[in-house]
C-alpha cells in the first residue's frame, strides 16, 4: 500500500518510519508551507500543498491518507477540510506493537513502536498512541486522542474525544477524562476530569479551562 501523510512534521517522521516497518511505502507529504509541487531531496516522495494536491493522489488505486500531525484540534479540522471518506485514512501499526486481537483500532490511527494495547479495549479514529505507550484491558479511547509517549492507560479508563496525556502520564482504572482536555507531562490522573481544562501534577488539578470546541 502508498501512503500520503497530511503535515510534514517531526511526526510525519516517525509514522514514515512505521509505515516502512510494514513494507509500504510513503509517496508523498503535504503540508499548507508548501505553494507548489516538488521532489524531496531523495527524490522518493514528492511534496505539495494540501488543498487540491491530496484529492488529486488519492484517486490512484491502493493509495491511502495519515493525518500526521500531533495536535489534536488541528488534525480535526484537517479531516472536516478533506471531507473525504473514512475509507481514505489507513491505520498504521509499527511491527513492534504488542495488540490484542480483541482491541479495536479505528481508521487514521497511528501505533508507534513499543506500544502494548490490551484485551477489549476500543480506540477511534485519527487517534496517536505514541512510542511506548501501554493502554490495559477494556479502555476506550474516542476519536482524536494523542497519548503521548510512556503514558499508562490502566484497565477500564475512557478517554472522550480530543484529549491530549502529556508524555509519562499515568491513568488509574476506571477514571473518565472528558473531551479536548491536556494532562501534563508526569502527572497522574486518580480523579475523573472535566472537558476543556488543563491538568497536572500528582495527583492531577484542572490549572485552566478554555472554552468550548
Ligand atoms: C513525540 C512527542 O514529542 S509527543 C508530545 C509530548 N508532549 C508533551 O508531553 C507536552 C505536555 N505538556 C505539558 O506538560 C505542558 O506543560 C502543559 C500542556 C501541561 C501546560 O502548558 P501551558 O498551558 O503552556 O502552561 P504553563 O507552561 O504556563 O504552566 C502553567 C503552570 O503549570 C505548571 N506545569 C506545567 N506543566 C506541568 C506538568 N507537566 N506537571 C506539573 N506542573 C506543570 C507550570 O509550572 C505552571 O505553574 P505556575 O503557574 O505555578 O508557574
Amino acid at each position: 500500500m502508498e501512503i500520503i501523510l497530511v503535515g510534514d512534521s517531526g511526526h510525519a517522521k516517525v509514522i514514515r518510519d512505521c509505515v516502512e516497518s510494514n513494507g509500504c511505502k510513503v509517496v508523498a507529504i503535504v503540508d499548507d508551507k508548501y505553494e507548489q509541487i516538488f521532489s524531496d531531496k531523495d527524490k522518493e516522495v514528492l511534496k505539495g500543498p494540501i488543498d487540491g494536491f491530496v484529492h488529486e493522489l488519492i484517486k490512484k488505486n491502493n493509495r491511502k491518507l495519515v493525518i500526521s500531525i500531533g495536535d489534536n484540534e488541528t488534525r480535526r479540522m484537517i479531516v472536516k477540510r478533506l471531507a473525504l471518506p473514512e475509507d481514505c485514512y489507513s491505520t498504521i501499526i509499527h511491527t513492534c506493537t504488542s495488540i490484542s486481537s480483541t482491541a479495536k483500532i479505528g481508521v487514521g490511527t497511528v501505533i508507534m513502536p513499543g506500544a502494548v494495547i490490551n484485551a477489549d479495549t476500543q480506540i477511534g479514529n485519527h487517534c496517536i498512541v505514541n512510542t511506548h505507550t501501554v493502554i490495559e484491558h477494556d479502555c476506550i479511547i474516542e476519536d482524536f486522542v494523542h497519548l503521548s509517549p510512556s503514558c499508562t492507560l490502566t484497565g477500564g479508563v475512557k478517554l472522550e474525544k480530543g484529549v491530549h496525556l502529556g508524555a509519562g502520564s499515568t491513568v488509574i482504572p476506571l477514571k473518565e477524562i472528558s473531551e479536548w482536555t491536556i494532562v501534563g507531562a508526569g502527572s497522574v490522573v486518580i480523579d475523573n476530569l472535566p472537558p476543556n481544562c488543563t491538568a497536572v501534577g500528582i495527583p492531577a488539578k484542572p490549572i485552566k479551562f478554555r472554552e468550548l470546541q
